[in-house]
């Protein structure tokens, strides 16, 4: 599913009407008649919906909508403010449509405003300000923005929570933004709702189909998408009957240190269990019996030393390597990760204590090799690039490394984010909070590992093993709860989820 700018949903909506012999208010009148089912669903009649309406077509969804509720006899009162004296058609066309059925409760603003009391009891309609907004807000709009989040009652925003941006909010001003509960966003959600820092102005969110043109879907470019369930199904290779483990390649790990071997094992097993052939695992000699008890399908290569990677092993017989789970960060190891970075010739996974060793010396970052994939979490990739004030602007950042090392980057958490060397980002639905638990890492990496090593391309390696390991952790919670799991549950899951993406539908 293709993300896009607010610039580009306006084109979307103008697009649509001339091309699909629709009227924009016709257009407006579906958004709103699917806003008001959303509502109606959660809540009935014994709540007061009180909205909140600009002047632009933001604020005509959100007067159609009061329409709708009316006749539907929810109580209802609006607010609509008229500050410039500049009012879209549409919006024009709904005050009018909303006065012809007799509704009185309205109250127009062009200066002071006596707000009305909101209570516990009340729903808020947020029609403000949608994707029109160029600026943040100030001055009485950013006041009645404090005054309805001051206030107990739940918020509804329309396409988006007033204030905010769809794509970048790093001058915005936080306090001037509505803090809803529930986002109706129409037909595609913005950017910025995949951040955590606006998770408290998004709340739940839920998108819309108002039927945008699929011809202006289908060329309009992006670089962001979120990845559908569809797609990962459509990338996943069937065995082939007579399918040898030679065909499904023999992966090495780099894995483990002294008090680390745990490491080492989720990510062997995780690789056991997502179709590798072989795995081999480096390690260090203390971890030998561990690794081999636990994980005896793969075959352990001891490392010289007794407690850290200390010498780089040879690659020769792989078709995939990953370094990184439970390496530690001794001197010895950075040195021998940035050494071992030289002989990598086959496509390689960097996660964890490599990347760590490897912000240490960063003039060593051009050693990683091309079209590499590093996954790192939030704090990792600070660690590369440097401290990020917000998501975007990390992002962004994100895609520069990428950019300059022609790697993938797994940036992970919620919304975990793939981007590639050409700047493209997608965006992972699955998976849950339950996740963010030592070790969860590991399994990604190791089932990475799987992939590349049966031959799958980096990019639909990522996206597949991404997708595939929040499955099998949503999977983890429906059977353990979000606090138990942990990263063994992942594992555990793993088989269901696969079997999951490969069973027809
Ligand atoms: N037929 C259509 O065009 C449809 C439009 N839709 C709705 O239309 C919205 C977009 O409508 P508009 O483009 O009219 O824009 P908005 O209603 O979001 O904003 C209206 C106007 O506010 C002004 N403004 C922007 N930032 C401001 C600020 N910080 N302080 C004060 N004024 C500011 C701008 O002049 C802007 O054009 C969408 O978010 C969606 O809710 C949907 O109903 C789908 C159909
Ligand atoms: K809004």
């Amino acid at each position: 599913m293709k993300i896009l700018s607010c610039k580009q949903q306006r084109e979307a909506d103008a697009y649509t009407i001339s091309h699909e012999s629709i009227l924009s208010i016709n257009l407006m009148e579906k958004a709103a008649s699917l806003i008001t089912d959303a509502i109606c669903r959660r809540w009935d009649k014994a709540r007061r919906m009180i909205v909140f309406a600009g002047a632009g077509n933001n604020g005509g969804d959100a007067l159609a909508v009061a329409r709708m509720l009316f006749l539907k006899h929810y109580p209802v009162e609006v607010v609509f403010f008229n500050v410039t004296g500049k009012i879209s058609e549409e919006c024009l066309t709904n005050i009018r449509r909303l006065k012809e059925c007799g509704f009185a409760n309205f109250t127009e603003v062009s200066s002071q405003f006596d707000p009305p009391k909101l209570t516990r009891n009340d729903i808020v309609i947020d029609g403000l300000f949608g994707a029109g907004l160029n600026k943040p807000l100030s001055g009485g709009f950013a006041a009645v923005v404090q005054y309805i989040n001051a206030s107990q009652s739940t918020v509804v925003s329309i396409d988006t929570p007033s204030g905010l941006m769809g794509e970048d909010n790093t001058y915005n001003v936080r306090q001037n933004i509505i803090q809803a509960d529930l986002t109706l966003t129409i037909q595609l959600p913005k950017l910025s709702f995949l951040f955590a820092e606006n998770e408290e102005y998004v709340g739940e969110w839920e998108v819309l189909d108002i039927g945008t043109s699929q011809e202006f879907m289908k060329n309009v470019t992006t670089p962001y998408y979120i990845t559908e369930e569809a797609k990962v199904r459509s990338l996943i290779r069937p065995y082939k009957k007579f399918a040898h483990k030679g065909m499904r390649g023999h992966g090495l790990l780099i894995a483990g240190s002294y008090g680390m071997g745990g490491a080492a094992v989720m990510a062997a097993q995780a690789c056991m269990r997502s179709g590798i052939g072989r795995l081999t695992v480096h390690t260090p000699i203390c971890n030998h019996n561990l690794v081999q008890t636990l994980v005896p399908q793969a075959t352990v290569e001891d490392d010289l030393h007794e407690r850290f990677f200390a010498e780089p092993t040879d690659l020769d017989n792989y078709q995939a390597i990953a370094i990184g789970p439970g390496l530690g960060q001794e001197e010895i190891t950075a040195k021998t990760t940035i050494e071992q970075l030289d002989s990598c010739y086959v496509p390689t996974v960097l996660d964890a204590d490599a990347l760590n060793n490897l912000s240490v010396y960063r003039n060593f970052l051009n050693r990683v090799p091309k079209q590499a994939i590093l996954t790192p979490h939030v704090k990792e990739l600070e660690r590369l690039v440097g401290r990020c004030s917000n998501s975007y602007e990390r992002l962004s950042k994100a895609k520069e490394l990428s950019s300059y090392l022609q790697c993938y980057i797994v940036l992970k958490g919620a919304w975990t984010t793939i981007i590639t060397p050409e700047g493209n980002c997608y965006f992972n639905p699955t998976g849950n909070p339950g996740m963010a638990t030592g070790g969860s890492g590991d399994v990604l990496t190791g089932i990475l590992l799987a992939l590349l090593a049966q031959g799958y391309p980096q990019e639909a390696a990522c996206r597949l093993g991404v997708y595939v390991h929040g499955l099998a952790g949503d999977i983890a919670r429906e059977r353990q709860g979000v606090i138990s799991m942990n990263a063994a549950d992942i594992i555990e899951a793993l088989p269901e989820a696969w079997k999951k993406l490969t069973e027809t539908k």
